[in-house]
């Protein structure tokens, strides 16, 4: 549904320039959320507002469901950025405006006439709860139904591609909750194709199917969640799973244990255990449902050396998990 090539963007300014996004690739299939994390500065921003070219990139191509958007001129653009709605932090809504009047400002701009406007406004209020909060203004509404309106005032023209640009970070831990669930429902309910930047390893570990971590422009790792999981020395993995630094144990290896999928639930541990006639004993560690998977990683000490433990690793990469000596 997003197809990016070798996007770049330098801001220019006569003190410095500062290369924002360097070289990003990133494909978003049709209903997938895919979540883009990075710290602050890493260039998230950016590459999202590349996506609909509110930002310019100097270079690459961006094609959302097929249409190369980088190719348009001003006027089509505008028309075919309705294909793609956009929610901001700081929810950005017109404070002279109520709930209702914000959602509709989209559709007054494309000439809707008034009896359907009113119509698709309390269909849209009505798919983010709001029904009720109608005629309250921006101010009489909490943080979580602010961007509620957000939410509804980017899906007025009917986009197949939601951006959103940290939409849960200036909300509290409830709200955020409530607001993630909405999008997941959105994306089910309506196939709708979501595209999202965070700076929160949970907004992940909760609703995406596929992430990438961003850091200084590019993309340090992408893909599937589920994918993810199993490569060596994965950031992801060990950002949704965090296990203290190993401990040293003589006479004893401590093996991390990655499982996502079907390994997830199977007793492969106790299997380890038993083809091999081994004490294994459990340090540390979770097993979890994410969005896209059920997904665990462990931590594990064996009796024996790294070698002795080989047949070990082994029989556990046999068996679909990634076993990695702790560091
Ligand atoms: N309009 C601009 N002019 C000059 N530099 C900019 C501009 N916008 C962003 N930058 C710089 O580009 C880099 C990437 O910024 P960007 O906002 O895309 O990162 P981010 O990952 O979204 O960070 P944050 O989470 O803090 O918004 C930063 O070094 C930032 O200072």
């Amino acid at each position: 549904m997003i197809q990016i090539e070798d996007l770049r963007k330098t801001y220019r300014s006569r003190r410095r320039d500062v290369v924002a996004v360097d070289g990003v690739d990133l494909g978003v299939r049709q209903g997938e959320i895919f979540g883009v994390l990075g710290q602050s500065g890493a260039g998230k921003s950016t590459l999202l507002r590349c996506v609909n070219l509110l930002e310019r990139p100097d270079a690459g191509t961006v094609v959302v469901d097929g249409l190369e958007l980088t190719a348009l001129r001003e006027r089509p653009l505008r028309a075919a950025r309705r294909r793609v709605g956009m929610v901001h932090q700081h929810f950005a809504l017109l404070s002279s405006r109520t709930a209702a009047g914000n959602v509709a400002l989209p559709l007054e701009v494309t000439g809707m006439p008034r009896a359907d406007r009113a119509r698709r406004v309390a269909e849209l209020l009505e798919l983010v709860g709001l029904e009720q909060r109608a005629a309250a203004y921006p101010a009489q509404l909490s943080g979580g139904q602010k961007q509620r309106v957000g939410i509804a005032r980017a899906l007025a023209a009917g986009p197949q591609v939601l951006l959103s640009d940290e939409a849960t970070s200036a909300l509290d831990p409830e709200t955020t909750g409530s607001i993630l669930d909405l999008l997941l429902d959105l994306n089910r309910r309506l196939g709708l194709t979501i595209l999202l930047i965070t700076h929160e390893m949970d907004v992940v570990r909760r609703i995406c199917h596929s992430a990438a971590v961003m850091r200084d422009g590019r993309f340090a790792e992408s893909g599937q969640v589920a994918d993810l999981l199993r490569r060596p020395g994965s950031e992801l993995a060990r950002g949704l799973f965090p296990l203290p630094p190993a401990p040293h144990r003589p006479g004893e290896t401590v093996v991390d244990v990655t499982v996502s999928g079907e390994a997830a639930d199977e007793p492969i541990l106790a299997g380890l255990a038993r083809a091999l006639d081994l004490d294994v004993r459990i340090l540390d560690g979770a097993v979890q449902s994410l969005a896209a998977t059920r997904a665990g990683r462990l931590r594990i000490a064996l009796p024996g050396s790294a070698d002795d433990n080989a047949p070990a690793l082994r029989h556990l990469r046999e068996r679909g998990a990634l076993a990695e000596v702790a560091a």
